[in-house]
Protein backbone atom coordinates (compact mmCIF):
# COMPACT_ATOMS: atom_id res chain seq x y z
CA UNK A 1 0.00 0.00 0.00
CA UNK A 2 0.91 3.51 -0.63
CA UNK A 3 2.04 5.73 2.31
CA UNK A 4 1.23 8.54 3.78
CA UNK A 5 3.86 10.59 2.34
CA UNK A 6 2.59 9.31 -1.20
CA UNK A 7 -0.48 10.11 -0.96
CA UNK A 8 -0.38 13.36 0.75
CA UNK A 9 1.80 14.61 -2.43
CA UNK A 10 -0.75 13.03 -4.88
CA UNK A 11 -3.91 15.07 -2.79
CA UNK A 12 -1.14 17.86 -3.04
CA UNK A 13 -1.13 17.61 -7.00
CA UNK A 14 -4.85 16.93 -6.70
CA UNK A 15 -5.46 20.08 -4.71
CA UNK A 16 -7.41 18.48 -2.28
CA UNK A 17 -5.19 17.69 0.60
CA UNK A 18 -7.72 18.64 3.39
CA UNK A 19 -9.17 15.10 3.29
CA UNK A 20 -6.36 14.13 5.31
CA UNK A 21 -6.59 16.96 7.63
CA UNK A 22 -7.42 14.07 10.50
CA UNK A 23 -4.28 12.39 9.96
CA UNK A 24 -3.07 13.32 13.01
CA UNK A 25 -6.22 12.00 15.15
CA UNK A 26 -6.71 8.52 13.55
CA UNK A 27 -5.90 4.76 14.90
CA UNK A 28 -4.16 2.50 12.62
CA UNK A 29 -7.17 0.76 11.54
CA UNK A 30 -8.69 3.95 9.87
CA UNK A 31 -5.40 5.08 8.87
CA UNK A 32 -5.27 2.20 6.73
CA UNK A 33 -8.62 2.32 5.40
CA UNK A 34 -8.54 5.64 4.30
CA UNK A 35 -5.09 5.68 2.11
CA UNK A 36 -6.51 2.68 0.52
CA UNK A 37 -9.48 4.75 -0.55
CA UNK A 38 -7.89 7.47 -1.44
CA UNK A 39 -4.78 5.23 -3.31
CA UNK A 40 -6.75 4.86 -6.27
CA UNK A 41 -7.59 8.46 -7.34
CA UNK A 42 -5.13 9.75 -9.59
CA UNK A 43 -3.87 13.33 -9.25
CA UNK A 44 -4.70 14.59 -12.40
CA UNK A 45 -8.10 13.00 -12.69
CA UNK A 46 -9.55 14.16 -9.51
CA UNK A 47 -8.16 17.80 -9.97
CA UNK A 48 -10.27 17.49 -12.91
CA UNK A 49 -13.13 15.84 -11.66
CA UNK A 50 -13.58 18.53 -8.51
CA UNK A 51 -13.44 21.21 -11.45
CA UNK A 52 -15.50 20.20 -13.78
CA UNK A 53 -18.28 19.78 -10.55
CA UNK A 54 -17.52 23.40 -9.58
CA UNK A 55 -17.73 23.87 -13.06
CA UNK A 56 -20.99 22.60 -13.09
CA UNK A 57 -22.76 24.59 -10.24
CA UNK A 58 -22.18 27.61 -11.70
CA UNK A 59 -23.73 27.08 -15.02
CA UNK A 60 -27.34 27.82 -14.60
CA UNK A 61 -29.97 24.61 -13.44
CA UNK A 62 -32.61 23.11 -15.91
CA UNK A 63 -32.58 21.57 -19.08
CA UNK A 64 -29.78 23.60 -22.20
CA UNK A 65 -31.90 26.16 -23.22
CA UNK A 66 -31.49 25.51 -27.05
CA UNK A 67 -32.42 21.66 -26.25
CA UNK A 68 -35.81 22.00 -27.22
CA UNK A 69 -34.89 23.23 -31.04
CA UNK A 70 -32.66 20.31 -31.38
CA UNK A 71 -35.03 17.73 -30.51
CA UNK A 72 -37.51 15.56 -32.94
CA UNK A 73 -38.70 12.28 -31.89
CA UNK A 74 -36.74 9.20 -33.34
CA UNK A 75 -37.46 8.59 -37.34
CA UNK A 76 -40.13 5.78 -37.83
CA UNK A 77 -37.13 3.15 -39.65
CA UNK A 78 -35.63 3.24 -36.52
CA UNK A 79 -38.12 2.36 -34.61
CA UNK A 80 -39.63 -1.72 -34.62
CA UNK A 81 -42.09 -2.81 -32.63
CA UNK A 82 -43.42 -5.89 -30.30
CA UNK A 83 -46.97 -4.77 -30.36
CA UNK A 84 -48.11 -3.63 -33.70
CA UNK A 85 -45.88 -6.00 -35.84
CA UNK A 86 -48.11 -9.32 -36.93
CA UNK A 87 -47.15 -12.65 -35.30
CA UNK A 88 -45.29 -13.79 -38.38
CA UNK A 89 -42.55 -11.28 -37.95
CA UNK A 90 -42.12 -11.90 -34.03
CA UNK A 91 -41.69 -15.42 -35.00
CA UNK A 92 -39.37 -15.16 -36.92
CA UNK A 93 -37.60 -12.25 -34.44
CA UNK A 94 -37.76 -15.01 -31.81
CA UNK A 95 -36.46 -17.82 -33.54
CA UNK A 96 -33.22 -15.64 -34.55
CA UNK A 97 -32.88 -14.93 -30.73
CA UNK A 98 -33.29 -18.43 -30.10
CA UNK A 99 -30.39 -19.38 -32.53
CA UNK A 100 -27.90 -17.20 -31.06
CA UNK A 101 -28.58 -17.83 -27.06
CA UNK A 102 -28.40 -21.88 -28.68
CA UNK A 103 -24.99 -20.82 -29.80
CA UNK A 104 -23.96 -19.15 -27.13
CA UNK A 105 -23.56 -15.85 -28.95
CA UNK A 106 -26.01 -14.05 -26.07
CA UNK A 107 -24.91 -12.65 -22.96
CA UNK A 108 -26.68 -10.43 -19.99
CA UNK A 109 -25.17 -7.41 -18.05
CA UNK A 110 -27.00 -6.80 -14.81
CA UNK A 111 -26.74 -3.06 -13.63
CA UNK A 112 -26.47 -3.10 -9.81
CA UNK A 113 -24.25 -1.10 -8.75
CA UNK A 114 -27.33 1.80 -7.60
CA UNK A 115 -27.82 2.98 -4.21
CA UNK A 116 -30.85 2.83 -4.32
CA UNK A 117 -31.94 5.72 -2.31
CA UNK A 118 -35.60 6.69 -3.06
CA UNK A 119 -36.67 2.45 -1.95
CA UNK A 120 -34.61 3.46 1.11
CA UNK A 121 -33.38 -0.02 1.87
CA UNK A 122 -29.71 -0.22 2.50
CA UNK A 123 -29.23 -3.59 0.87
CA UNK A 124 -29.14 -3.65 -2.78
CA UNK A 125 -32.70 -3.56 -4.50
CA UNK A 126 -32.01 -7.29 -6.32
CA UNK A 127 -32.19 -8.67 -2.63
CA UNK A 128 -35.92 -6.94 -2.19
CA UNK A 129 -38.90 -8.91 -2.42
CA UNK A 130 -42.28 -7.05 -3.18
CA UNK A 131 -44.84 -9.39 -1.10
CA UNK A 132 -45.09 -12.05 -3.96
CA UNK A 133 -46.99 -15.22 -2.67
CA UNK A 134 -43.56 -17.33 -3.54
CA UNK A 135 -41.43 -14.70 -1.60
CA UNK A 136 -38.78 -14.44 -4.65
CA UNK A 137 -36.44 -11.36 -4.92
CA UNK A 138 -35.65 -9.61 -8.36
CA UNK A 139 -32.75 -11.62 -8.29
CA UNK A 140 -34.26 -14.84 -7.86
CA UNK A 141 -36.75 -14.08 -10.69
CA UNK A 142 -34.08 -12.84 -12.68
CA UNK A 143 -31.88 -15.95 -12.04
CA UNK A 144 -34.93 -18.16 -13.05
CA UNK A 145 -35.63 -16.16 -16.15
CA UNK A 146 -32.05 -16.96 -17.42
CA UNK A 147 -32.54 -20.70 -16.51
CA UNK A 148 -35.45 -20.48 -18.42
CA UNK A 149 -34.70 -18.91 -21.55
CA UNK A 150 -31.65 -21.27 -22.08
CA UNK A 151 -34.04 -24.26 -21.59
CA UNK A 152 -36.15 -23.07 -24.28
CA UNK A 153 -32.96 -22.22 -26.66
CA UNK A 154 -31.94 -25.92 -25.57
CA UNK A 155 -35.15 -27.51 -26.56
CA UNK A 156 -35.53 -25.75 -29.62
CA UNK A 157 -31.95 -26.55 -31.13
CA UNK A 158 -31.09 -29.79 -29.18
CA UNK A 159 -27.54 -27.91 -27.21
CA UNK A 160 -26.74 -26.90 -23.91
CA UNK A 161 -26.01 -23.05 -23.88
CA UNK A 162 -25.34 -20.78 -21.29
CA UNK A 163 -26.79 -17.09 -21.18
CA UNK A 164 -23.56 -16.00 -19.06
CA UNK A 165 -24.60 -13.14 -16.29
CA UNK A 166 -21.96 -10.51 -15.53
CA UNK A 167 -23.56 -8.49 -12.84
CA UNK A 168 -21.49 -4.97 -12.21
CA UNK A 169 -21.78 -3.76 -8.89
CA UNK A 170 -20.35 -1.39 -6.67
CA UNK A 171 -18.53 -0.84 -3.26
CA UNK A 172 -22.01 -0.41 -2.10
CA UNK A 173 -23.51 -3.78 -3.52
CA UNK A 174 -20.63 -6.13 -4.14
CA UNK A 175 -20.16 -7.85 -0.62
CA UNK A 176 -23.82 -8.32 -0.34
CA UNK A 177 -24.85 -9.22 -3.69
CA UNK A 178 -22.09 -11.76 -3.48
CA UNK A 179 -22.79 -13.07 0.02
CA UNK A 180 -26.46 -13.32 -1.38
CA UNK A 181 -25.92 -15.31 -4.18
CA UNK A 182 -23.58 -18.08 -2.58
CA UNK A 183 -26.71 -18.12 0.64
CA UNK A 184 -28.62 -19.15 -2.44
CA UNK A 185 -26.20 -21.38 -3.95
CA UNK A 186 -26.41 -19.06 -7.19
CA UNK A 187 -29.82 -19.98 -7.56
CA UNK A 188 -28.84 -23.01 -9.26
CA UNK A 189 -26.74 -21.39 -12.10
CA UNK A 190 -23.17 -22.71 -12.75
CA UNK A 191 -21.39 -19.97 -10.69
CA UNK A 192 -18.78 -19.86 -13.25
CA UNK A 193 -21.52 -18.09 -15.50
CA UNK A 194 -22.23 -15.49 -13.03
CA UNK A 195 -19.88 -12.95 -13.14
CA UNK A 196 -19.36 -10.02 -10.61
CA UNK A 197 -17.40 -6.76 -11.51
CA UNK A 198 -17.35 -3.88 -9.47
CA UNK A 199 -17.39 -0.10 -11.15
CA UNK A 200 -15.17 2.82 -10.05
CA UNK A 201 -16.59 5.15 -6.97
CA UNK A 202 -16.21 9.16 -7.37
CA UNK A 203 -16.01 11.69 -4.48
CA UNK A 204 -18.98 13.86 -4.26
CA UNK A 205 -17.75 17.41 -3.97
CA UNK A 206 -18.36 21.06 -2.76
CA UNK A 207 -19.85 23.79 -4.60
CA UNK A 208 -16.29 25.38 -4.53
CA UNK A 209 -14.44 22.25 -5.92
CA UNK A 210 -13.51 20.56 -2.77
CA UNK A 211 -14.02 16.25 -2.32
CA UNK A 212 -16.00 15.87 0.94
CA UNK A 213 -15.58 13.89 3.75
CA UNK A 214 -17.99 11.84 5.38
CA UNK A 215 -16.35 11.18 8.18
CA UNK A 216 -12.70 11.95 9.66
CA UNK A 217 -11.44 8.39 8.01
CA UNK A 218 -13.75 8.21 5.48
CA UNK A 219 -13.99 10.25 1.57
CA UNK A 220 -18.02 10.71 0.66
CA UNK A 221 -17.42 8.55 -2.59
CA UNK A 222 -20.36 7.58 -4.66
CA UNK A 223 -20.47 5.34 -7.33
CA UNK A 224 -19.65 7.12 -11.21
CA UNK A 225 -23.26 6.13 -12.77
CA UNK A 226 -24.39 3.38 -14.58
CA UNK A 227 -22.39 4.83 -17.72
CA UNK A 228 -19.56 3.42 -15.28
CA UNK A 229 -20.04 0.76 -17.09
CA UNK A 230 -17.77 0.99 -20.02
CA UNK A 231 -14.83 1.81 -17.85
CA UNK A 232 -15.75 -1.38 -15.27
CA UNK A 233 -15.94 -3.72 -18.52
CA UNK A 234 -12.38 -1.91 -19.37
CA UNK A 235 -10.81 -2.55 -15.93
CA UNK A 236 -12.18 -6.43 -15.53
CA UNK A 237 -11.64 -7.76 -18.58
CA UNK A 238 -14.93 -8.18 -19.09
CA UNK A 239 -14.80 -8.22 -22.82
CA UNK A 240 -12.07 -10.51 -23.01
CA UNK A 241 -13.85 -12.92 -21.30
CA UNK A 242 -16.86 -12.32 -23.19
CA UNK A 243 -14.82 -13.51 -26.24
CA UNK A 244 -13.23 -16.11 -24.96
CA UNK A 245 -16.80 -17.97 -24.12
CA UNK A 246 -17.96 -16.70 -28.03
CA UNK A 247 -20.25 -14.04 -26.78
CA UNK A 248 -21.30 -11.26 -30.08
CA UNK A 249 -24.38 -9.70 -28.42
CA UNK A 250 -25.09 -8.02 -25.09
CA UNK A 251 -28.69 -7.34 -23.09
CA UNK A 252 -27.76 -4.59 -20.55
CA UNK A 253 -30.69 -4.11 -18.32
CA UNK A 254 -31.71 -2.25 -14.93
CA UNK A 255 -31.81 -4.11 -11.86
CA UNK A 256 -35.21 -2.82 -10.49
CA UNK A 257 -37.73 -3.87 -13.14
CA UNK A 258 -39.81 -7.24 -12.24
CA UNK A 259 -41.26 -7.73 -15.30
CA UNK A 260 -37.64 -7.61 -17.22
CA UNK A 261 -37.22 -10.22 -19.83
CA UNK A 262 -33.34 -11.15 -19.99
CA UNK A 263 -31.79 -12.25 -22.61
CA UNK A 264 -35.34 -11.82 -24.43
CA UNK A 265 -35.25 -13.43 -27.85
CA UNK A 266 -37.38 -11.36 -29.61
CA UNK A 267 -35.36 -8.28 -28.70
CA UNK A 268 -32.23 -9.84 -29.46
CA UNK A 269 -33.68 -11.34 -32.85
CA UNK A 270 -34.98 -7.98 -33.64
CA UNK A 271 -31.51 -6.33 -32.97
CA UNK A 272 -29.51 -8.92 -34.80
CA UNK A 273 -32.09 -9.13 -38.14
CA UNK A 274 -31.77 -5.64 -38.40
CA UNK A 275 -27.90 -5.19 -37.63
CA UNK A 276 -28.27 -2.73 -35.01
CA UNK A 277 -24.81 -2.25 -33.02
CA UNK A 278 -27.29 -0.87 -30.11
CA UNK A 279 -30.57 -0.42 -29.19
CA UNK A 280 -33.24 0.45 -26.50
CA UNK A 281 -36.75 -0.93 -25.83
CA UNK A 282 -39.30 1.88 -24.95
CA UNK A 283 -42.24 1.63 -23.82
CA UNK A 284 -44.49 4.34 -24.29
CA UNK A 285 -44.82 7.02 -21.67
CA UNK A 286 -47.84 6.74 -19.22
CA UNK A 287 -48.01 10.84 -18.32
CA UNK A 288 -45.54 13.35 -18.94
CA UNK A 289 -43.71 13.99 -15.80
CA UNK A 290 -43.41 10.17 -15.40
CA UNK A 291 -39.72 9.70 -14.39
CA UNK A 292 -38.02 7.82 -17.85
CA UNK A 293 -35.73 9.18 -20.31
CA UNK A 294 -37.10 10.50 -23.92
CA UNK A 295 -34.96 8.53 -26.59
CA UNK A 296 -35.26 10.88 -29.61
CA UNK A 297 -32.65 12.21 -31.22
CA UNK A 298 -30.68 15.36 -30.51
CA UNK A 299 -29.43 17.46 -33.44
CA UNK A 300 -29.84 14.31 -35.49
CA UNK A 301 -28.38 11.75 -33.50
CA UNK A 302 -30.03 9.00 -31.30
CA UNK A 303 -30.09 10.16 -27.48
CA UNK A 304 -31.70 9.37 -24.47
CA UNK A 305 -32.88 12.98 -22.65
CA UNK A 306 -33.21 11.97 -18.81
CA UNK A 307 -36.34 12.94 -17.53
CA UNK A 308 -34.42 15.33 -15.01
CA UNK A 309 -32.96 17.51 -18.15
CA UNK A 310 -36.26 17.61 -20.11
CA UNK A 311 -38.22 20.89 -19.30
CA UNK A 312 -41.63 20.13 -18.69
CA UNK A 313 -42.72 22.36 -21.40
CA UNK A 314 -40.77 19.90 -23.87
CA UNK A 315 -42.31 16.76 -21.94
CA UNK A 316 -45.74 17.79 -22.58
CA UNK A 317 -45.62 18.57 -26.55
CA UNK A 318 -48.43 16.65 -28.05
CA UNK A 319 -48.27 14.86 -31.13
CA UNK A 320 -50.85 15.42 -34.21
CA UNK A 321 -52.54 12.43 -33.01
CA UNK A 322 -52.82 13.76 -29.97
CA UNK A 323 -50.17 11.53 -27.97
CA UNK A 324 -47.08 12.42 -26.29
CA UNK A 325 -44.71 14.18 -28.93
CA UNK A 326 -41.50 12.63 -26.89
CA UNK A 327 -43.62 9.42 -26.18
CA UNK A 328 -40.87 6.48 -26.11
CA UNK A 329 -40.04 5.95 -22.80
CA UNK A 330 -36.75 4.94 -22.25
CA UNK A 331 -36.81 1.15 -19.62
CA UNK A 332 -33.15 0.85 -19.55
CA UNK A 333 -33.15 -2.27 -21.75
CA UNK A 334 -30.23 -1.87 -24.05
CA UNK A 335 -28.82 -3.96 -26.75
CA UNK A 336 -24.75 -3.81 -27.77
CA UNK A 337 -22.73 -5.69 -30.08
CA UNK A 338 -19.34 -7.00 -28.41
CA UNK A 339 -17.84 -4.61 -31.22
CA UNK A 340 -19.63 -1.88 -30.69
CA UNK A 341 -18.82 -1.78 -26.76
CA UNK A 342 -14.99 -2.71 -27.77
CA UNK A 343 -15.24 0.08 -29.81
CA UNK A 344 -16.79 2.79 -26.81
CA UNK A 345 -13.96 1.91 -24.76
CA UNK A 346 -11.47 2.01 -27.02
CA UNK A 347 -12.40 5.50 -28.56
CA UNK A 348 -15.81 6.69 -26.91
CA UNK A 349 -15.70 6.15 -23.07
CA UNK A 350 -13.50 9.48 -22.80
CA UNK A 351 -16.17 11.83 -24.41
CA UNK A 352 -19.06 10.66 -22.23
CA UNK A 353 -20.00 14.28 -20.32
CA UNK A 354 -20.92 13.65 -16.73
CA UNK A 355 -24.31 14.53 -15.91
CA UNK A 356 -24.62 16.42 -12.33
CA UNK A 357 -26.80 15.61 -9.60
CA UNK A 358 -26.59 18.19 -6.85
CA UNK A 359 -27.48 16.27 -3.36
CA UNK A 360 -27.05 16.13 0.34
CA UNK A 361 -24.54 14.80 1.49
CA UNK A 362 -23.67 14.39 5.06
CA UNK A 363 -20.01 15.41 6.24
CA UNK A 364 -17.82 16.46 8.80
CA UNK A 365 -17.45 19.79 9.41
CA UNK A 366 -14.11 21.39 10.70
CA UNK A 367 -14.13 20.36 14.12
CA UNK A 368 -15.00 16.51 13.16
CA UNK A 369 -18.44 16.45 13.80
CA UNK A 370 -20.91 14.77 11.41
CA UNK A 371 -23.21 17.07 9.89
CA UNK A 372 -26.30 15.71 8.46
CA UNK A 373 -27.07 18.61 6.25
CA UNK A 374 -30.89 20.08 5.93
CA UNK A 375 -30.29 21.42 2.02
CA UNK A 376 -28.35 20.33 -0.56
CA UNK A 377 -24.71 21.14 -0.21
CA UNK A 378 -22.77 18.80 -2.80
CA UNK A 379 -22.44 17.21 -6.38
CA UNK A 380 -22.21 14.18 -7.54
CA UNK A 381 -20.85 13.55 -10.85
CA UNK A 382 -22.75 10.72 -13.09
CA UNK A 383 -22.29 8.69 -16.51
CA UNK A 384 -25.36 7.42 -18.12
CA UNK A 385 -25.23 3.72 -19.71
CA UNK A 386 -27.12 5.23 -22.82
CA UNK A 387 -24.85 8.19 -23.79
CA UNK A 388 -23.63 5.79 -25.80
CA UNK A 389 -26.00 5.33 -28.37
CA UNK A 390 -24.95 8.92 -29.91
CA UNK A 391 -22.15 6.93 -31.17
CA UNK A 392 -23.71 3.72 -33.23
CA UNK A 393 -23.87 3.03 -36.34
CA UNK A 394 -27.25 1.56 -36.23
CA UNK A 395 -29.33 2.52 -33.70
CA UNK A 396 -32.83 1.00 -32.90
CA UNK A 397 -35.69 1.72 -30.50
CA UNK A 398 -37.99 -1.74 -29.69
CA UNK A 399 -40.78 -0.60 -28.20
CA UNK A 400 -42.67 -3.06 -26.09
CA UNK A 401 -45.98 -3.35 -24.07
CA UNK A 402 -45.51 -1.70 -20.53
CA UNK A 403 -48.26 -4.44 -18.76
CA UNK A 404 -45.71 -6.91 -20.62
CA UNK A 405 -42.46 -5.78 -19.78
CA UNK A 406 -42.16 -2.60 -17.72
CA UNK A 407 -42.61 -1.91 -14.13
CA UNK A 408 -39.85 -0.45 -11.98
CA UNK A 409 -39.59 -0.21 -8.26
CA UNK A 410 -38.51 2.64 -7.29
CA UNK A 411 -39.90 3.83 -4.08
CA UNK A 412 -40.71 2.86 -0.68
CA UNK A 413 -44.31 1.53 0.17
CA UNK A 414 -46.02 5.18 0.50
CA UNK A 415 -45.64 6.21 -2.82
CA UNK A 416 -48.80 5.45 -5.42
CA UNK A 417 -46.15 5.16 -8.23
CA UNK A 418 -43.73 2.52 -8.93
CA UNK A 419 -43.47 1.17 -5.07
CA UNK A 420 -43.42 -2.58 -4.25
CA UNK A 421 -46.92 -2.74 -4.66
CA UNK A 422 -47.44 -1.56 -8.12
CA UNK A 423 -44.23 -3.84 -9.22
CA UNK A 424 -46.15 -7.15 -7.35
CA UNK A 425 -49.29 -6.43 -8.80
CA UNK A 426 -48.17 -5.82 -12.39
CA UNK A 427 -46.77 -9.25 -11.94
CA UNK A 428 -49.56 -10.69 -10.36
CA UNK A 429 -51.80 -9.34 -12.84
CA UNK A 430 -49.41 -10.25 -15.91
CA UNK A 431 -49.18 -14.25 -14.37
CA UNK A 432 -53.15 -14.01 -14.02
CA UNK A 433 -53.75 -13.02 -17.50
CA UNK A 434 -51.74 -15.58 -18.74
CA UNK A 435 -53.13 -18.16 -17.20
CA UNK A 436 -56.24 -17.13 -18.19
CA UNK A 437 -55.27 -17.21 -21.72
CA UNK A 438 -54.26 -21.05 -21.40
CA UNK A 439 -57.24 -22.08 -20.44
CA UNK A 440 -57.64 -22.12 -16.17
CA UNK A 441 -60.62 -21.04 -14.49
CA UNK A 442 -60.40 -19.73 -10.59
CA UNK A 443 -62.38 -20.60 -7.82
CA UNK A 444 -62.69 -18.98 -4.59
CA UNK A 445 -62.74 -20.57 -0.98
CA UNK A 446 -66.23 -22.03 -1.69
CA UNK A 447 -65.75 -23.80 -4.89
CA UNK A 448 -67.41 -20.81 -6.72
CA UNK A 449 -66.36 -19.92 -9.96
CA UNK A 450 -64.45 -15.99 -10.05
CA UNK A 451 -65.43 -13.51 -12.22
CA UNK A 452 -62.48 -13.54 -15.61
CA UNK A 453 -61.56 -9.95 -16.32
CA UNK A 454 -58.44 -10.25 -18.20
CA UNK A 455 -58.07 -6.79 -18.83
CA UNK A 456 -57.80 -5.05 -15.16
CA UNK A 457 -56.41 -1.69 -14.69
CA UNK A 458 -53.58 -1.45 -13.07
CA UNK A 459 -54.72 -0.94 -9.90
CA UNK A 460 -57.66 -2.74 -9.22
CA UNK A 461 -57.36 -5.95 -7.09
CA UNK A 462 -57.34 -8.97 -9.33
CA UNK A 463 -60.11 -11.63 -9.00
CA UNK A 464 -57.73 -14.29 -8.33
CA UNK A 465 -54.30 -14.36 -7.69
CA UNK A 466 -51.93 -16.54 -9.72
CA UNK A 467 -48.00 -16.43 -9.82
CA UNK A 468 -46.60 -18.70 -12.51
CA UNK A 469 -42.69 -19.64 -11.78
CA UNK A 470 -40.02 -17.78 -14.38
CA UNK A 471 -38.98 -22.14 -14.23
CA UNK A 472 -42.58 -22.99 -15.67
CA UNK A 473 -43.05 -20.16 -18.45
CA UNK A 474 -40.53 -17.28 -20.01
CA UNK A 475 -43.28 -14.83 -21.60
CA UNK A 476 -46.35 -17.22 -20.91
CA UNK A 477 -45.70 -19.76 -23.42
CA UNK A 478 -46.11 -23.42 -22.64
CA UNK A 479 -48.79 -23.28 -19.91
CA UNK A 480 -52.02 -24.50 -21.67
CA UNK A 481 -51.00 -28.32 -21.34
CA UNK A 482 -50.97 -28.09 -17.43
CA UNK A 483 -54.23 -25.45 -17.20
CA UNK A 484 -55.95 -25.50 -20.46
CA UNK A 485 -59.86 -26.21 -18.68
CA UNK A 486 -58.47 -26.92 -15.27
CA UNK A 487 -60.15 -25.27 -11.98
CA UNK A 488 -57.81 -23.37 -9.48
CA UNK A 489 -58.40 -22.28 -6.09
CA UNK A 490 -56.63 -18.83 -5.67
CA UNK A 491 -54.04 -18.37 -4.53
CA UNK A 492 -52.35 -20.20 -7.51
CA UNK A 493 -48.18 -20.56 -7.28
CA UNK A 494 -47.10 -22.60 -10.56
CA UNK A 495 -44.06 -23.31 -10.00
CA UNK A 496 -42.46 -26.39 -10.86
CA UNK A 497 -43.73 -28.90 -7.75
CA UNK A 498 -46.86 -27.64 -8.89
CA UNK A 499 -46.59 -28.74 -12.52
CA UNK A 500 -45.15 -32.01 -11.44
CA UNK A 501 -47.90 -32.89 -9.71
CA UNK A 502 -50.23 -31.41 -12.38
CA UNK A 503 -48.61 -33.96 -14.74
CA UNK A 504 -48.51 -37.05 -12.45
C1 LIG B 1 -29.29 6.88 -16.43
C2 LIG B 1 -30.38 5.91 -16.68
O1 LIG B 1 -30.14 4.81 -17.14
N1 LIG B 1 -31.62 6.35 -16.46
C3 LIG B 1 -32.73 5.46 -16.64
C4 LIG B 1 -33.09 4.83 -15.30
O2 LIG B 1 -33.44 5.90 -14.45
P1 LIG B 1 -33.36 5.85 -12.85
O3 LIG B 1 -33.15 7.22 -12.34
O4 LIG B 1 -34.52 5.14 -12.35
O5 LIG B 1 -32.01 5.06 -12.68
P2 LIG B 1 -31.46 4.28 -11.43
O6 LIG B 1 -30.74 5.20 -10.59
O7 LIG B 1 -32.51 3.42 -10.86
O8 LIG B 1 -30.40 3.38 -12.18
C5 LIG B 1 -30.73 2.50 -13.21
C6 LIG B 1 -29.87 1.25 -13.06
O9 LIG B 1 -28.51 1.60 -13.06
C7 LIG B 1 -27.87 1.05 -11.93
N2 LIG B 1 -26.79 1.94 -11.49
C8 LIG B 1 -27.04 3.24 -11.19
C9 LIG B 1 -26.02 4.08 -10.79
C10 LIG B 1 -24.72 3.56 -10.71
O10 LIG B 1 -23.74 4.24 -10.37
N3 LIG B 1 -24.52 2.26 -11.01
C11 LIG B 1 -25.52 1.43 -11.42
O11 LIG B 1 -25.30 0.25 -11.70
C12 LIG B 1 -28.95 0.88 -10.88
O12 LIG B 1 -28.57 -0.10 -9.94
C13 LIG B 1 -30.13 0.51 -11.74
O13 LIG B 1 -30.15 -0.87 -12.01
O14 LIG B 1 -34.15 3.90 -15.46
C14 LIG B 1 -35.36 4.47 -16.00
C15 LIG B 1 -36.35 3.32 -16.20
O15 LIG B 1 -36.56 2.66 -15.02
C16 LIG B 1 -35.07 5.15 -17.34
O16 LIG B 1 -36.22 5.76 -17.84
C17 LIG B 1 -33.96 6.19 -17.16
O17 LIG B 1 -33.69 6.81 -18.41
Amino acid sequence: MASERDVRARLQRAGQEHLLRFWAELEPGPRAALLAELEPLEPEALREHCQRAAAACLRPGGPPPDLAARLRPLSPERVGSASRSDPETLRLWEEEGFHQIALNKVAVVLLAGGQGTRLGVTYPKGMYQVGLPSQKTLYQLQAERIRRVEQLADERHGTRCTVPWYIMTSEFTLGPTAEFFKEHDFFHLDRNNVVMFEQRMLPAVTFDGRAILERKDKVAMAPDGNGGLFCALADHQILEDMERRGVEFVHVYCVDNILVRLADPVFIGFCVLRGADCAAKVVEKAYPEEPVGVVCQVDGVPQVVEYSEISLETARLRAPDGGLLYNTGNICNHFFTRGFLQTVIREYEPLLKPHVAVKKVPYVDEEGNPVKPLKPNGIKMEKFVFDVFQFAENFMAFEVLREDEFSPLKNASSADKDSPTTARQALLSQHYRWALQAGAHFLDSKGARLPELPSLPGSEELPAICEISPLVSYSGEGLEVYLRGQEFQSPLILDENCVRALRS
